[in-house]
């Protein structure tokens, strides 16, 4: 069956409110049209996976059930390489469940307060996966990386999570000082995105 799908509406299945946002920027003005499942009234799913495949794969089916939509999910996180990759899928929830990103970000800087400066190296991974159906066998699964390097102390604004702290060696300053339209050009979520949006519209 094909893929294609333009002017179907697909439910967003996350609560995340800079997610939705990011997402909502950079699918603007394409043929695919996203609805929050909060507009749905979906409830939020146990993400009990071991990998972010797996957690996309849940919050997608889950909201797809509820809402009789298509749906999207995006499972992302931080890893950090003097942490052997922690917090990596349980970034959301580092500091305790339903810990607030500063409270993430602090735990996150005191745990490498020791660390050697050679390995505050890190990445963001975002997973996407699309689901025609709560069932469909065959999921669309796009990913992103985006490498950097942990901060000592957060600078910037912009974005949400983890960005203060997440150094971009590139563009030499964090990613919350960088404008939302150069973050979606370089993030994990940005790259899956844009192949996501490649598979939907072909
Ligand atoms: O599950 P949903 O409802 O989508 O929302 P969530 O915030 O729980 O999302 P995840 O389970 O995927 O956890 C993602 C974590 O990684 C962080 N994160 C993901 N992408 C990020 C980005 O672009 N910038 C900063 N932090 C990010 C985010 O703040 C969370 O702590
Ligand atoms: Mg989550």
């Amino acid at each position: 069956m094909s893929r294609s799908h333009r002017g179907e509406q697909i439910v967003l299945a996350s609560n995340n409110a800079g997610k939705l946002r990011e997402i909502g920027q950079l699918l603007a003005g394409a043929q695919i049209r996203i609805r929050p499942q909060g507009d749905f009234g979906v409830p939020e799913a146990e993400e009990t996976g071991l990998t972010f495949v797996e957690n996309a794969i849940i919050k997608a089916r889950n909201a797809s059930a509820h809402s009789g939509l298509a749906a999207i999910a995006d499972d992302s996180g931080i890893e950090v390489d003097a942490l052997r990759g922690a917090p990596g899928i349980y970034s959301a929830r580092y500091a305790g469940a339903g810990a607030s990103d500063e409270e993430n970000l602090r735990k996150l800087l005191s745990d490498l307060a020791e660390a050697p400066e050679a390995e505050r190296t890190g990445r963001f991974q975002c997973v996407l996966v699309y689901l025609r159906h709560p069932e469909d066998p065959t999921p669309l699964i796009c990913q992103g990386t985006w490498e950097g390097r942990i901060l000592t102390t957060p600078r910037g604004t912009n974005g949400f999570g983890y960005d203060p702290i997440f150094f971009v060696p590139t563009h030499g300053c964090s990613s919350a000082e960088l404008d939302p339209e150069t973050k979606n050009s370089l993030s994990h979520r940005g790259q899956a995105l844009r192949q996501l949006q490649r598979l939907l519209e072909s």
